[in-house]
């Protein structure tokens, strides 16, 4: 009862805080509801007496008594569903804007990597629906205990042993509440299932997959999968619903033998000249209506009870991304969505203990033995990784697939934190500077860089929310990132993309041209990282990425002394750097200029032999 009671006062403190009109509305209109229900047993009985006593005038007015309050009933039950439904849509919104905070309000991307997450955070979608239904089913259940609690006064008055009915119904409730916990928990088992027969969907249906997996003839194999998945899924939930289902109808039994009792008893009463025919009708009516209160009390409670598992997940999760940003825990409640702050406040920075960057970056940016293994993995993808980046210079990572590169560019960028060892910007450990802060210097285009479908001035302008309206910023990253003819065939409020709204679709390439402007919107950032920035790019367009790199990256080396890290297969563009580091396996095996490295005769130098002898072959 913990659970509920936690889960209803939280729930409905929120609703209450959304739209507090809706709610004495809604919550009054029930009221009255569950007020006429025993009153149409109670008219139900009088009006049985007045006709047994041949009473026209009494009986008449009895059954004006149960037609109001029947009417009353379906009536009030209506009109309340109007006030009560808007608020639970309010409240869904309010836990999506919640979900969609906390989701991304880590200050690291651990978690967004960790398959393990990727459950959770499929699961608090479905809690948020869950938390819509809630509102209801609590206000709900609200009126049925005022019900339940009436009609078992009411049963009282014929005799008290009647009460013995109402102590025999929490049999069913107690039985329904553990079924209930059952099935959430085998839910919850199933949860890896679920996320890759979903996966194995997306796989089959979205459009960039579909091509290669049906020219490989590969759906029939998909479907084979997922079927295999569906069967597991559904043998395991069948099973539990079964058992369940057997725990729920031995709860029902119990209070069905007490219900033949009670109504035998009432007989019994009326034979031996201790109770009136209508109030023999009454306690059948009485106990009939008990019956149906307590059943639909059992799925509210169930209702609840999964609601409770989701809001735990909500405050778990609230917790932990509060812990990531040093806030004590005494300070999460008052911002949490447990808290109900409707408008989903961030979690207050105030508390943070993190400090800000160091104002003198000349030092520029340091890995000391830095160690990286990704989230709920074993692999070390860096090892001990020591690398000094001056302030002012470009450095190009040069290494083979997997070596580490794209990793190392996200440590950099602070997108996730070191297994060991420190990564020091102007002397200061990134570990112990306010993330945002970094995030606020830093530019940088990943190899999978996002296809941000919005019109084209968003679609852009988001790479600095500061200027995400201004055309002029835009136009000039648009400008520097040299998108070829794009620049000329959309206006800033075309839409980019198909998927938000009815656009122009692009090319892979000019994706990535855009997602390079984007980048380009930070206009000396400390750091600029480009992961494969050309990867997608015809010669020409990688020609106009290249020259408008060069010159960004001589400009923010020249306004704020910042560094540029760029990942790239092509040596012809790696030679332009000032540094080039090899890695190799997690580790750096060498480093220095072009001439520098050619001259070692090392792995670097192999690798410049193999592609200048390709393109002289050419
Ligand atoms: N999100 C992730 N979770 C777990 N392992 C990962 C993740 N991303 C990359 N890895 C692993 O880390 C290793 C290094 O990957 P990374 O992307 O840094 O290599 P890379 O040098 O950039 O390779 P490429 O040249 O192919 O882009 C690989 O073995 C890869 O499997």
């Amino acid at each position: 009862m913990r659970d509920v009671a936690f889960c209803l006062r939280r729930l409905l403190g929120i609703a209450w805080r959304l739209d507090r009109r809706r709610f004495v509305v809604g919550a009054g209109l029930l009221l009255l509801g569950a007020i006429a229900t025993p009153v149409v047993a109670i008219g139900a009985g009088r009006l049985v007496d007045q006709v047994v006593a041949g009473d026209v005038s009494g009986a008449s007015a009895w059954a004006l008594v149960v037609a109001v309050a029947l009417t009353g009933d379906l009536m009030l039950g209506h009109f309340a569903h109007l006030y009560y439904f808007e608020l639970a849509e309010q409240t869904e919104e309010h836990f999506n804007r919640e979900l969609l905070r906390l989701v991304n309000g880590g200050d690291h991307l651990d978690r967004t990597d960790d398959p393990a997450f990727a459950d959770r955070a499929d699961l608090l979608r479905q809690d948020v629906m869950q938390m819509r239904a809630t509102v209801q089913t609590g206000l709900q259940l609200g009126a049925t205990a005022v019900q339940v609690l009436l009609t078992a006064v009411v049963l009282a008055t014929v005799s008290p042993w009647l009460l013995v009915l109402a102590a025999f119904a929490v049999a069913p409730v107690v039985l329904g509440r553990r079924a209930e916990s059952g099935l959430q928990q085998v839910r919850e088992e199933q949860a890896a299932t679920t996320r890759s027969i979903r996966s194995l969907r997306r796989l089959a249906t979205s459009p960039a997959s579909q091509k290669e997996i049906r020219l490989g003839g590969g759906t029939d194999f998909l479907l084979a999968r997922q079927r295999a998945l569906l069967d597991t899924y559904d043998d395991a939930m069948g099973r539990a619903d079964t058992r369940y289902a057997l725990l729920r109808a031995a709860g029902q039994l119990v209070f069905g033998v007490a219900y033949v009792a009670a109504v035998l008893g009432a007989f019994w009463l009326a034979r031996e000249g201790r109770a009136s025919v209508g109030q023999v009708v009454l306690t059948i009516t009485l106990a009939t209506q008990l019956s149906v209160q307590m059943s639909a009390g059992i799925e509210m409670l169930g209702s609840v009870h999964r609601a409770a598992a989701g809001l735990r997940r909500f405050l778990a999760l609230e917790f932990e991304v509060a812990a990531e940003r040093h806030v004590p825990a005494a300070a999460v409640p008052s911002t949490s969505t447990l808290g109900g702050t409707a408008a989903g406040a961030p979690a207050d920075h105030a508390a943070d203990s993190r400090t800000d960057l160091p104002a003198d970056l000349s030092d520029g940016i340091r890995l000391e033995g830095v160690t990286f293994r990704y989230p709920g993995t074993d692999a070390t993808v860096l090892d001990a990784v020591d690398l000094h980046l001056p302030a002012g210079t470009s450095v190009a990572l040069v290494g083979e697939n997997g070596a580490g590169k794209s990793t190392l560019l996200k440590l950099l960028a602070g997108l996730y934190r070191p297994t060991a060892g420190r990564v020091l910007v102007g002397g200061a450990d990134l570990a112990t500077v306010v993330p945002s802060r970094w995030r606020e210097r830093t530019a940088a285009l990943y190899q999978d860089f996002a296809r941000v479908e919005l019109t084209l001035q968003h679609s852009v302008g988001i790479g600095r929310l500061a200027d995400v309206d201004d055309e002029a910023a835009v136009a000039r990253a648009v400008g520097r990132a040299d998108v070829g003819e794009l620049a000329d065939a959309l206006a800033p409020q075309d839409v980019v993309g198909t998927g938000y709204a009815p656009g122009r679709d692009l090319s892979g390439g000019q994706w990535q041209s855009l997602g390079f402007a984007r980048t380009l919107m930070r206009e000396d950032p400390e750091l600029l990282v480009l992961d494969e920035p050309a990867s997608a790019l015809d010669a020409l367009a990688e020609q106009r990425l290249v020259d408008a790199y060069q010159a960004t990256a001589a400009q923010v080396a020249a306004t704020v002394g910042g560094v540029t890290v760029f990942v790239t297969h092509r040596l012809s563009t790696v030679r332009l750097a000032d540094r080039i580091v090899v890695l190799d396996a997690g580790r750096v095996v060498e480093h220095g200029t072009h001439a520098e490295l050619v001259a070692a005769d090392g792995p670097y130098a192999g690798l410049w032999a193999l592609q200048s002898r390709a393109y002289a072959s050419s």
